[in-house]
């Protein structure tokens, strides 16, 4: 797939900038952000933001119009009443119809929808920018599945970075999925090949990673149709994120120091930041260092409850921003951590369960657990990852939450939902020790199991010390001269400032 950019809209997106950059002296280098419109986007994109503003990058962060009222309306400490020098919020509509609720929109419709028309919005707003800000843009660094940036960039004349929020992996999955086709694996031949063992299909043909199996590649690649629109969405902005100058990924060299190597003898300059936490934590500025941006408003401070637990005694429980569960299995996770007689913090979004508004759990069930169980609808995950009474996290295995988890020492018990989560929870478990993984078809029983040998059993130490030896290495990374900060470093010096000192 091929990017055609077409001439006369360049010509045209320039002659409505009345001032060039051409020429113009900088005050300061300028980044736009733009992520994907979706929590755990939203999350790691914020982050590398604070570090470019750290290094002195006036920053305009873009927001969906949706968005942006929830995140005024959650209340985020720091994000409502927000005046930081040089760090800017703007928006753009996401091209879905607008809703009053505070609930995750439709992932495969907001794919498509940003896709289809977000560019001549996030156009009009750069063209606003550079005729009325006095540091015109000098870089672009958007979402790795909004590629539409790219064609934004080059008519402005500046250098624009892919930032992929999953890890390289996956990354190095869907770069393979063009060859999937070719050999028919892909698209399914029909319905019963979703549960007729067809999804165990080894695949041993990917550069760096043995032995995967086709359920371990993006879920949304399950389809029997060769046109289907996920499938070719996943294809198509994996090919043309090889456009961008450089890509980013939220993740460390080590921890994936193979698919990386390989990688880069077929993408752009690949820059590995991460875990991102761990970076800004070491910011200076506290305010910008606690920016957040949360789509739900937070409950109240679950930290005391958690100050009133043992050390390493709790097992947090959070399936991220998308997750949604059936009753059926909300009640065998409620059961499973009853049974375990294991204290237990677990945040239910409202909107996380298939067809109903409140959240039903057994009467029996909330007696059982009242002294050892707190619920919540949403908290500040990486302040509770960091808490020394955190013993486990029961997790989807969204890339942030990994990162976050492994940026905290926690080890994981791991029920993949979709996307990604897949192959993370496969490499947390299999590759790098840090999880025990529970069966697609949630059963009581097991999480109480699982959730007892993770917490006393042998099996549960050896993923602790790997879990311990993993947050070591992702300390080292983030350290002054460890791989990740002296990657960012050399992003900044050779893509991002490239077209700024250009102009000086
Ligand atoms: O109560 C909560 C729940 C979540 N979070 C934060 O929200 C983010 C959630 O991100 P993630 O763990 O990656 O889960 P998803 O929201 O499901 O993330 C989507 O985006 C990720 C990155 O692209 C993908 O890896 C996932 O598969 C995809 O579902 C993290 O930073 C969490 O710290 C909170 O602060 N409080």
């Amino acid at each position: 797939m091929t990017i055609h950019y077409p001439q006369t809209q360049i010509q045209e997106t320039k002659k409505k900038m009345g001032c060039h950059h051409e020429g113009k002296k900088s005050p300061k280098p300028h980044a736009v952000c733009i992520p994907f419109p979706s929590q755990g986007h939203i999350n790691p994109m914020l982050k590398l933001s604070v570090l470019l503003h750290s290094k002195g990058f006036h920053i305009t962060f873009v927001n969906s119009e949706y968005n942006h009222k929830r995140l005024l309306k959650s209340k985020t400490p720091f994000f409502v009443d927000n005046n930081f020098q040089d760090f800017i919020f703007e928006t753009i509509p996401d091209g879905l119809p607008l809703i009053d609720a505070d609930v995750t929109q439709h992932i495969p419709s907001l794919c498509l929808s940003t896709k289809e028309n977000c560019l001549t919005p996030f156009r009009e707003l750069l063209i606003n920018i550079n005729n009325n800000n006095s540091s015109p843009v000098t870089c672009i660094i958007f979402d790795g599945i909004m590629t539409f940036a790219l064609l934004a960039a080059e008519e402005i004349g500046v250098p624009s970075v892919s930032f992929r929020t999953t890890n390289a992996c996956s990354f190095m999955c869907n770069k393979h999925l063009p060859l999937l086709v070719e050999k028919r694996i892909l698209p399914l031949k029909d319905e019963s090949d979703m549960t007729n063992g067809y999804l165990d299909t080894v695949i041993d043909f990917i550069p760096s990673m043995k032995n995967l199996r086709l359920r371990e590649f993006a879920s949304q690649i399950r389809t029997t149709n060769i046109n289907d629109k996920m499938l070719n969405f996943i294809m198509g902005e994996t090919e043309r994120a090889s456009k961008a100058s450089a890509i980013i990924f939220h993740t460390f060299d080590s921890l994936e120091f193979n698919v990386l190597s390989d990688l880069s003898l077929i993408c752009p300059p690949l820059y590995t930041i991460g875990p991102l936490q761990l970076l800004t934590n070491q910011l200076q500025e506290k305010t910008l260092k606690l920016l957040r941006a949360n789509l739900w408003k937070e409950d109240e401070d679950c930290v005391n409850w958690l100050n009133s637990k043992e050390e390493k005694s709790v097992v947090y429980v959070n399936f991220g921003s998308i997750t949604v569960l059936t009753k059926e299995q909300l009640v065998e996770f409620a059961w499973g951590l009853a049974n375990s007689k294991k204290n237990f913090f677990w945040v239910i979004r409202s909107d996380a369960v298939i067809g109903d508004d409140s959240i039903i759990l057994p009467s029996e069930f909330v007696a059982e657990t009242k002294e050892r169980g707190l619920i919540s609808r949403w908290c500040c995950q990486e302040q509770v990852l960091q808490h020394s009474s955190i013993g486990a996290f029961l997790t989807h295995c969204g890339w942030n939450s990994i990162m976050e988890s492994i940026g905290s020492g926690v080890p994981m018990i791991c029920w993949p939902f979709f996307a990604d989560q897949h192959i993370n929870c496969r490499y947390a478990c299999d590759e790098w020790g840090v999880g025990m993984e529970i069966d697609k078809n949630v059963k009581r029983d097991e999480v109480e199991k699982i959730i007892r040998e993770m917490m006393d059993g042998d099996k549960g130490k050896e993923v602790k010390k790997k879990a311990s030896e993993w947050k070591k290495l992702a300390e080292e990374a983030t350290g002054i001269k460890g791989s990740s900060s002296l990657k960012l470093d050399k992003l900044v010096k050779d893509v991002l400032l490239s077209n700024y000192s250009v102009n000086q």
